[in-house]
């Protein structure tokens, strides 16, 4: 590329450039044509042709000079103008208008369109007609006629420079034209492919070059529109690897980067053409089947996906392994736009997740208001903290022999302004699920203790109450500080209260809780067994820990009466905890049969609607005020 063709970076100075550049080489190409014809006439010594272009020269000169200055419309102009003059005087002193210097109007009208304004150019043309009709005026009305000289090497020599200066002058011109339009195209190119960057930029995955959430949308809508005329489904798979974040923290993000990559790629092979494989973020894919997917073909599919991550990868020299959970939903039945589609198909991986990862799961819109349901329960249980929604209730516990009030179940309550009252089975799980339990367990601890201290100060009989735990709140360190702190807070001695454990925290989490429940006891606290029967029921375990009762799940206590068996695994729990050392006690005791046949078991102490149900504190204290053993 010529130098006079500066980079793109600046537009308008490099045109400025150029310009002065052209204007300056223009007029020494004229200088020197007209030195030439200056010689010649010199030298044929034709004075007022030798004068009048040297006028000419000079104007050029000063030209030249504006123009090195930068002054380039002004020489330009001046250019254009002295040029016109002298060529106009010329042609009206030598002549006419068959004189050689009309040939170079033409050159200086281009000049003129190349660097001067429309007006000035139509001034300049407006000028040159006016000065041709001029010398033609003058010679019609005889006021000065024209003697048109012979032809002679002179007329030859003022052409062929007129010629050259032109020819010159065009041919930059030409070129200059040439340049851009070859600069244009390479510029035009070059936005082509910015273009084309742009657009995968915008509907592709960085990291895998798959399709990201944009193309997957509209690729999803295309198909909607075919799956439309054919009246046929589309299949959404929501795929999410169930252990990437373990494999991306300790293997680090590179590795965790090209495990995604091996993943795209083993997607990409999965499916089909006519599918499409995208990334959503993170380690979640989507996988859009289009045309007649039906559910077993889509089950096919989902199981060809499963199967092909499980098989190992390697990354940084390591094999790996990934498993991953799909979500399915299906257009038209399970929603119409991707928007929908895309949260139910979620909503089934969240469900694949929950029944155990490595598998798939269609969409069911009994899912969908399960989540809704969880979301509030969860804000819910939020603003029940703070709002004091949370309340005790206590079930009064009896010996069966004496029938003495010995102590009371706390169990939770939870008045929802807008939901109602809700049982804790109902939102128990949800906060396990959430972690918020560890703030309840805190709070029932807490609040245990208060009300244990409130009736030792009122001087009411001696009662354990009986606090439920739940397993997850193990999985932190804070049971044993909520306990010692609620208890030195009540000043309450650690008997007053009993930690009512279940048995899967003792079969699943036994290392780390044997020493925990050891320094319980030892401080004194109550340990007991909740709901017993319903987990494991292997007793070998008890031995191990210190609890001191066991509390026989009530459903087998309601049967107990009708059904020999539930009554054969009553006496075989008594018997069993008996000679283990353990005391029973029996949950849901509702009719006197049943409290004889326990007593006659040697159950030693129940609890149940018998009695009582769970009351609220004041209501609790006034049972036991007025309670009466039969
Ligand atoms: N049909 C019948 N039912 C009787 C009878 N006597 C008592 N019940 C009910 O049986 C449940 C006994 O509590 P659970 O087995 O510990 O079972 C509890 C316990 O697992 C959990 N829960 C309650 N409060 C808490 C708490 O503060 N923390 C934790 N982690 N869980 C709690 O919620 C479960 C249900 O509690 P509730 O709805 O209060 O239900 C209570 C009680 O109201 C009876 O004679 N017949």
């Amino acid at each position: 590329m010529p130098s006079d063709f500066p980079s793109t970076k600046s537009v308008s100075t490099a045109g400025m450039v150029l310009q002065r550049n052209r204007l300056i080489q223009i007029i020494l190409a004229i200088l020197c044509a007209v030195g030439c014809v200056i010689l010649i006439n010199f030298v044929n010594q034709n004075w007022p042709t030798v004068w009048m272009l040297l006028v000419l020269s000079a104007c050029m000169l000063v030209a030249l000079i504006l123009a090195r200055a930068n002054r380039i419309t002004l020489a330009a102009m001046f250019t254009v103008i002295t040029l016109t003059i002298v060529m106009g005087l010329m042609s009206f002193a030598f002549d006419g208008i068959y004189d050689a210097t009309i040939s170079a109007f033409p050159a200086i009208l281009v000049f003129a369109a190349m660097f001067a304004t429309l007006r000035l150019f139509v001034g300049l043309l407006t000028f040159i007609i006016l000065i041709l009709s001029t010398v033609v005026w003058v010679n019609i009305t005889g006021v000065h006629v024209n003697v048109v000289a012979p032809v002679s090497i002179m007329s030859l020599v003022n052409v062929v420079a007129i010629l050259m200066a032109t020819a010159f002058f065009v041919w930059k011109l030409a070129s200059d034209l040439r340049i851009a339009v070859a600069r244009l195209e390479t510029e035009n190119e070059r936005i082509r492919d910015a273009l084309t960057h742009i657009d995968t930029l915008a509907h592709n995955d960085a990291l895998t070059g798959l399709p990201n959430r944009l193309l997957a949308r509209a690729r999803f809508e295309q198909a909607v529109e075919l799956a439309k005329r054919g009246n046929d489904k589309i299949a959404l798979l929501y795929l999410d690897l169930d252990n990437f974040k373990t494999i991306n923290d300790s293997l680090g993000h590179i590795a965790g980067d090209q495990l995604l990559c091996e993943v795209a790629t083993r997607l990409k092979q999965t499916i089909r053409a006519s599918d499409t494989a995208s990334r959503q973020g993170g380690d979640e894919f989507l996988v859009i089947v289009a045309g007649q997917a039906e559910q077993e073909s889509v089950a096919t599919v989902a199981v060809k996906i499963i199967d092909l991550l499980s098989e190992y990868f390697s990354v940084n020299g390591m094999e790996i392994s990934v498993t991953c959970s799909l979500g399915i939903s299906m257009y038209p039945d399970d929603g119409q736009d991707f928007d929908a589609l895309l949260k139910h198909a979620d909503i089934a991986m969240y469900q694949a997740k929950e029944r155990g990862r490595n598998g798939f799961q269609f969409y069911d819109p009994q899912m969908n208001t399960n989540v809704v349901e969880h979301l509030h329960l969860i804000s819910g249980i939020r603003t029940a903290l703070q709002k004091d929604e949370f309340k005790l209730y206590y079930q009064p516990q009896f010996d069966l022999k004496s029938e003495r009030i010995i102590g009371a179940e706390a169990l939770i309550r939870w008045k929802n302004p807008e939901l109602g009252m809700i049982p804790p089975n109902k939102f128990i799980p949800v906060a396990e699920r959430s972690g918020q339990i560890h703030e309840i367990g805190a709070w029932v601890i807490d609040e245990a203790c208060r009300q244990a201290r409130e009736w030792m100060d009122a001087g009411l009989p001696p009662i354990v109450v009986g606090v439920n735990l739940s397993p997850i709140q193990f999985r932190r360190d804070n049971v044993e500080r909520d306990v010692m702190n609620a208890l030195e807070h009540y000043n309450l001695p650690p008997s007053a209260i009993e930690l009512e454990l279940t048995e899967s925290l003792l079969i699943v989490e036994s290392d780390q809780i044997s020493p925990l429940l050891k320094r319980l006891r030892n401080l004194g606290v109550h340990l007991s067994i909740d709901d017993f029967g319903t987990g494991y029921s292997n007793l070998g375990y008890l031995s191990r820990f210190e609890v001191e009762r066991l509390k026989i799940d009530q459903s087998f206590i309601r049967r107990m009466l009708e059904n020999k068996n539930d009554e054969g695994i009553v006496r075989a729990i008594i018997e069993m905890a008996h000679s283990l050392g353990l005391e029973v006690v029996a949950e849901g005791v509702e009719t006197a049969e049943m409290l004889v046949h326990l007593k006659g078991l040697g159950c030693e102490f129940g609890q149940g609607y018998l009695w009582s149900p769970a009351l609220p504190a004041a209501e609790f204290v006034e049972f036991i005020r007025t309670y009466q053993p039969k």
